[in-house]
């Protein structure tokens, strides 16, 4: 097992830190792997002058798995475009035909509380939200700022699908839901974009090989309200790039605070990279304030898809599941009565837990 550990930019470097002591408790009772580390986002524009930077791409091309802690931050806001930090991100997403990012919303009963909404609203809550990540709006050309031809400046971009594109991803979220409760809400703008047009039918097309599936479809204007209504009439939700960009921030709230949302990015051979939902948080970062907890269960998700090590993945949400009862809580999830600790707190938490 060969893993690329990208720790990247703000809180990046404190998350991953934890992360590795996890894989690390893991490492001394057997399990093993190599891990080598690398610079993405800013780090890398600040080492080899590119967010990407060769010696990156290679070391994550030759891994199974590539852990990411998040990159950006606002001293790299004023670069030229093509060499911010998330042009990183996007580039090592396409580099690797990372097309299938998965962002699983689930309440931990111990933070019905932290969440904004009513905990009856919450409760029990477990959604999939599969994202398609290396198409739409995000990628699609052409893209730039010009001058028109009235003399006035415009920026354009181009929302763009390929019927194999929509295909691949609607397989993989059928392939999800069949192992789950066998609903799928694909989530589109089909009354206003003909590319979300096209999108649900396809959709409709492949869910003729997935008949014990229910598909339903929902606007995402109206999905973004249903999610903070009712969010647990979702089951699994599959949607394009920027709507699942924006509906994943949203779910996470649902589950207490975007600290608690990890994410599996996927190609078609369960090689994958794993990071936290959340960015680089500069306004906390180089603090002991962030919540590791979010990478470390990105951690736990490598384990299962790319290494299949069920019993492994299972120990660390395990040992998260334990700290939270214990009463560990970092700011961000911090409600009175509890013991606030900070990142490297945290993490010690989830390490004794592990070794318990
Ligand atoms: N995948 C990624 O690497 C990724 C994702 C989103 C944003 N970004 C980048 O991150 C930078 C900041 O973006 P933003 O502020 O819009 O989003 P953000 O997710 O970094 O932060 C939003 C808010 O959530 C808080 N937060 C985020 N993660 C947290 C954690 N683990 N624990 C506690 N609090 C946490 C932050 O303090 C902030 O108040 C930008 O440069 C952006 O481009 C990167
Ligand atoms: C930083 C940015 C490029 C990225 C995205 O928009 O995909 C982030 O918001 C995410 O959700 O991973
Ligand atoms: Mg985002």
């Amino acid at each position: 097992m060969k893993i690329a550990i990208l720790p990247g930019d703000g809180i990046g470097p404190e998350i991953i830190a934890q992360a590795r002591r996890v894989l690390d408790v893991l490492a001394a009772d057997g399990l093993a792997f190599e891990a080598e580390e690398a610079p993405l986002g800013g780090a890398g524009y600040d080492a080899y002058g590119h967010p990407y930077p060769e010696f990156t791409q290679k070391l994550c091309r030759e891994a199974d798995a590539v852990l990411l802690g998040a990159v950006g931050g606002p001293q790299y806001d004023t670069l030229d475009r093509p060499l911010r930090p998330e042009r990183g991100l996007l580039a090592i997403r396409k580099d690797l035909n990372l097309f299938a990012n998965l962002r699983p919303a689930i309440l931990y009963p111990e933070l019905a509380n932290a969440s904004t909404l009513k905990p009856e609203v919450v409760s029990g809550l477990d959604i999939m939200i599969v994202r398609e990540l290396t198409g739409d709006i995000y990628f699609g050309q052409p893209r730039g700022i010009r001058v028109n031809e009235a003399g006035e400046r415009e920026g354009f971009n181009t929302m763009l699908y390929s019927e194999s594109e929509i295909r691949r991803i609607a397989h993989v979220a059928f392939g999800i839901a069949q192992k789950r409760n066998k609903k799928l809400c694909s989530v589109d703008k089909a009354n206003v974009l003909e590319c979300t047009e096209f999108w649900k039918e396809i959709f409709i097309d492949v869910a003729k090989e997935y008949p014990d599936v229910e598909l339903s479809h929902m606007y995402v204007d109206n999905a973004a309200m249903q999610l903070v209504r009712n969010p647990k009439q979702f089951d699994v939700m599959v949607t394009g790039n920027i709507f699942g960009d924006i509906l994943s921030d949203e779910a996470s709230m649902l589950t207490g605070s975007i600290g608690m949302l990890p994410s599996a990015s996927l190609d078609a051979n369960n090689k994958g990279l794993y990071e936290p939902s959340h960015g680089s948080a500069p306004d906390i970062a180089g603090r002991d304030l962030a919540n590791p907890l979010a990478t470390i269960l990105s951690a736990a998700m490598m384990l299962r898809y790319t290494f299949n090590r069920e019993a492994e993945a299972q120990r660390i949400e395990n040992a998260v599941k334990t700290v939270l009862q214990q009463g560990f809580r970092t700011a961000d999830i911090y409600e009175a009565g509890c013991q606030k600790v900070g990142c490297s707190g945290m993490g010690d938490a989830v390490v004794a837990a592990l070794k318990a």
